[in-house]
Parts: structure tokens; C-alpha cells; sequence
């Protein structure tokens, strides 16, 4: 907890425009982790809080003591989303998708901001594209006021996903999820669980750098800012970094190529 707030602390002197705190459907334990910090970063810090809400394994009755709390916290954004299955745990019935939560905070508290997850190279439990979009414009109309996009490292991927959107009445600001490589063991795990990807240029780097730590976090590194800089000057309307609670990653954008952020998000976590 204490690097965490030491994290957060650094984090605060960029001015993002939010800091998202995740959460793990593995512990059950929002309101102790997610709560806390997203309450320090807010009320402490100042800066605008979204704290994440999985949901497949809540009772109604625990979503509506969570929103309680958070507007106890004064935080009014969440990133609704049905989380990670744990194939070993059945999921409780209120929230099976994303969208029956996203209905549920809008009409308990309908001021609050709502994101939904969205998923640029389809859902790896979708059956197909076509399905995913149907089911993403569903959880837009159930409330969401803009998407937050999987990790991914092939720009095109994700205008072409935008393009999609576009097509299927999907309205809302598409903020684009960055996660700039920086430890090879914590970037393989969670590609793992993505379908992203993986352009020849970005292998190139993890193959020559696989046993060099500090070189693929300075090549990471460029590749993401590399990535960033397209993403804005083609009309993204928001990036989020996904810093894995690394403070100098995020620093080391800013400093690079800050003056580009004027009118995009700049987040964390
Ligand atoms: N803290 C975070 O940032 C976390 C993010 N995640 C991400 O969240 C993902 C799942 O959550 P969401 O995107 O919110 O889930 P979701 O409910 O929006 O979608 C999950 C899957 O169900 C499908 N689906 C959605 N609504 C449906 C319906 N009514 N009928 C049939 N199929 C439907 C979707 O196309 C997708 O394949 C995980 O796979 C993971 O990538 C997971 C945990 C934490
Ligand atoms: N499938 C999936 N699940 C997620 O939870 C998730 C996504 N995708 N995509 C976007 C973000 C990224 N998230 C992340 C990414 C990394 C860590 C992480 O660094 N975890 C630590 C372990 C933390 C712990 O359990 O103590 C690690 O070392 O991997 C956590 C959440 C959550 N989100």
C-alpha cells in the first residue's frame, strides 16, 4: 500500500485528467483496496477517481452498498465491467454481463459517470465480431457515457474497431488503453489473457531484449510513445496508460511528448 502511495504521489504532479483503480474478481475485496486508494486519490490528491467495478461475483445488494460508499468518497465514475471469470467459481446471478450492471448504477445513481471495457480485437469469448459490437452498442445504450479499449500494440486494430463503432451508432469517446512494456514476465501474463496482436516490430524487441530488462523497458518504452503519438495525430480521443503502478513510466511520456496531451486523457492504472 505505502508504494502505492508513493506511486500515486508522483502520479498526481502529471495532472491526468483521472487515475482508474482496478480490481481483481479473485479477492472480493473492493472495498478495502479499490475504495481506499480510489478515496486517497480523489479527496487527497485531487484527481478525478474511477474505481473499477467487476461485477460477475457481487449481489446487487453489495453493488448498492459499494455506490453508497463511493458517494460517501465523493467519487461518481465507474468502469462497469463483469470482470475475469474464475472457472472454478460459479458467478452470482444479478450482474452476468457487463450491461445488467451498467443499467443497474444508471438508475440507482443516475449522475454518475459510467465507462465500459471495449475490446478492439474482439472479446476472446465472443463468438465474433459481429456479436461483440451488437453487444457493446447494448451496454451503450444501457448507460455508458464512454469506453475504455483492451491493451493492444497494432494501431490499425483499433481505428478499425472505432470504424465499427461508428458504423453500429456507437457514439461515445473511445479512450485508447496503452500498456508500455516495462518487465516481460507481467506483459506476457496479461497478453495472455488478451487476443492482442503482436506486431514484428514489437516482437523484434521482446526477442532481442529477453534477457536485457532495462533494454526492452527503454525499447517499451518507445514503442509505446512510438504508438501514442500516432494514436493522437489519427484522432484518438483519449489515451489511457495502463503503468502497472510504475510512476516513471507515465513521467517518462510526459516528459517525451506531453505538449501533445492538451485535449487527451493522460490516466494511469
Ligand atoms: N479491472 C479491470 O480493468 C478488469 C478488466 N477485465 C476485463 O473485463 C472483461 C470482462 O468484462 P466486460 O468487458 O465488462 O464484460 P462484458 O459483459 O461486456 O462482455 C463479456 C463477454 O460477454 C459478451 N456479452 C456481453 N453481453 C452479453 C449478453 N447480453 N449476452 C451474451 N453475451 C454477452 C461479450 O461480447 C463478451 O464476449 C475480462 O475479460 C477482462 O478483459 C477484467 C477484470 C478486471
Ligand atoms: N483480462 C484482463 N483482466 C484484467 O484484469 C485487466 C485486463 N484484462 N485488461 C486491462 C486491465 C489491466 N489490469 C491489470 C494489469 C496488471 C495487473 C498486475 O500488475 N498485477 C500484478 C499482481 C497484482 C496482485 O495480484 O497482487 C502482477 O504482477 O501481475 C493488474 C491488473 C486489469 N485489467
Amino acid at each position: 500500500m505505502d508504494n502505492i502511495v508513493t506511486t500515486l504521489d508522483q502520479l498526481q504532479t502529471l495532472k491526468p485528467r483521472f487515475i482508474s483503480v482496478t480490481c481483481s474478481n479473485n479477492k472480493n475485496d473492493i472495498e478495502e483496496t479499490t475504495l481506499k486508494l480510489a478515496g486517497y486519490i480523489n479527496n487527497t490528491l485531487n484527481i478525478p477517481a474511477i474505481a473499477h467495478l467487476p461485477a460477475a461475483y457481487l449481489s446487487a445488494e453489495q453493488v448498492k452498498r459499494i455506490l453508497t460508499e463511493l458517494n460517501a468518497l465523493n467519487i461518481q465514475q465507474v468502469l462497469a465491467l463483469r470482470g475475469d471469470i474464475i472457472p472454478t467459481v460459479p458467478c452470482k446471478k444479478d450482474f452476468r454481463y457487463a450491461s445488467d450492471l451498467i443499467k443497474f448504477v444508471h438508475i440507482q445513481e443516475p449522475t454518475f459517470k459510467i465507462s465500459g471495457a471495449c475490446y478492439p480485437e474482439i472479446h476472446p469469448e465472443s463468438p465474433d465480431l459481429v456479436s461483440d459490437i451488437h453487444y457493446l452498442k447494448q451496454k451503450v445504450d444501457a448507460g455508458c457515457t464512454q469506453l475504455i479499449t483492451q491493451l493492444f500494440f497494432d494501431n490499425d486494430k483499433f481505428f478499425g474497431f472505432k470504424e465499427n463503432c461508428a458504423l453500429a451508432g456507437i457514439n461515445v469517446p473511445i479512450i485508447a488503453g496503452i500498456m508500455p512494456i516495462t518487465n516481460r514476465k507481467q506483459a506476457l501474463r496479461l497478453i495472455k489473457t488478451t487476443s492482442a496482436h503482436l506486431p514484428k516490430k514489437f516482437l523484434a524487441i521482446f526477442d532481442k531484449y529477453e534477457h536485457d530488462p532495462e533494454s526492452l523497458r527503454t525499447a517499451g518504452l518507445a514503442y509505446a510513445v512510438d504508438q501514442i503519438v500516432d494514436l493522437i495525430t489519427r484522432g484518438a480521443e483519449g489515451i489511457h496508460l495502463y503503468t502497472m503502478n510504475h510512476a516513471e513510466t507515465a513521467i517518462n511520456i510526459q516528459k517525451t511528448i506531453g505538449s501533445l496531451f492538451n485535449t487527451n486523457e493522460q490516466p494511469s492504472k
